[in-house]
């Protein structure tokens, strides 16, 4: 890892089940679903996980926390989330900057968008216009436009420290 930057891309999805809210870039919004997952089942949180460890050539975050694991049961995924931030810290990198895409038809994403930023930027100690959460529907198409579940992808750039 001699260069001075390092790209890495990530995607998650989890499917609608039983619950009244999802979480997302660690806000909890009310909805008629929840999410079946072994965590908090963030997919703005996991996808940006793996596109920071894939920068890092690191894994997923399934390498790193287990679904076999009960300490990650029900976890807050913003735990995952600032482990990968000092594995960054630790190798010398730091984010340059993210951007995050949701696709669902619901929950709306965009009233919360910045409070997900400001989360995403804390744990991972930089400016909040370092990261970018942006949504889009999928037009009814697929699991996502028949409501179905969420997915989200996330693309990061690391910079040296
Ligand atoms: N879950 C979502 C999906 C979309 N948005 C916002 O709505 C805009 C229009 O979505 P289209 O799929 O019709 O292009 C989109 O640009 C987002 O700002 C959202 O907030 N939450
Ligand atoms: C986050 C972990 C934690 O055990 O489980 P899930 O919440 O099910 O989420 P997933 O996106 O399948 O990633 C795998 C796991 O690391």
């Amino acid at each position: 890892m001699n260069s001075g930057i390092r790209i890495g891309q990530g995607y998650d999805v989890h499917a609608f089940g039983e619950g009244d809210h999802v979480v997302m870039g660690g806000v909890r919004i009310a909805h008629e679903r929840g999410v079946l997952a072994h965590s908090d089942g963030d997919v703005v949180i996991h996808a940006l996980c793996d596109a920071l460890l894939g920068a890092l050539a690191l894994g997923d975050i399934g390498v790193h926390f287990p679904p076999s694991d009960p300490r990650w049961k029900g976890a807050d995924s913003r735990v995952f989330l600032r482990h990968c931030g000092a594995l960054l810290a630790e190798r010398g990198w730091r984010l340059g900057n993210a951007d995050i895409t949701v696709v669902c038809e619901r929950p709306k994403v965009a009233p919360h968008a910045a409070a997900m930023r400001a989360h995403l930027a804390a744990d991972l100690g930089v400016d909040v216009d370092a990261v970018s959460v942006k949504a889009t529907t999928s037009e009814k198409l697929g699991f996502t436009g028949r409501g179905e579940g969420l997915a989200a992808m996330a693309v990061a750039l690391l910079v040296r420290a």
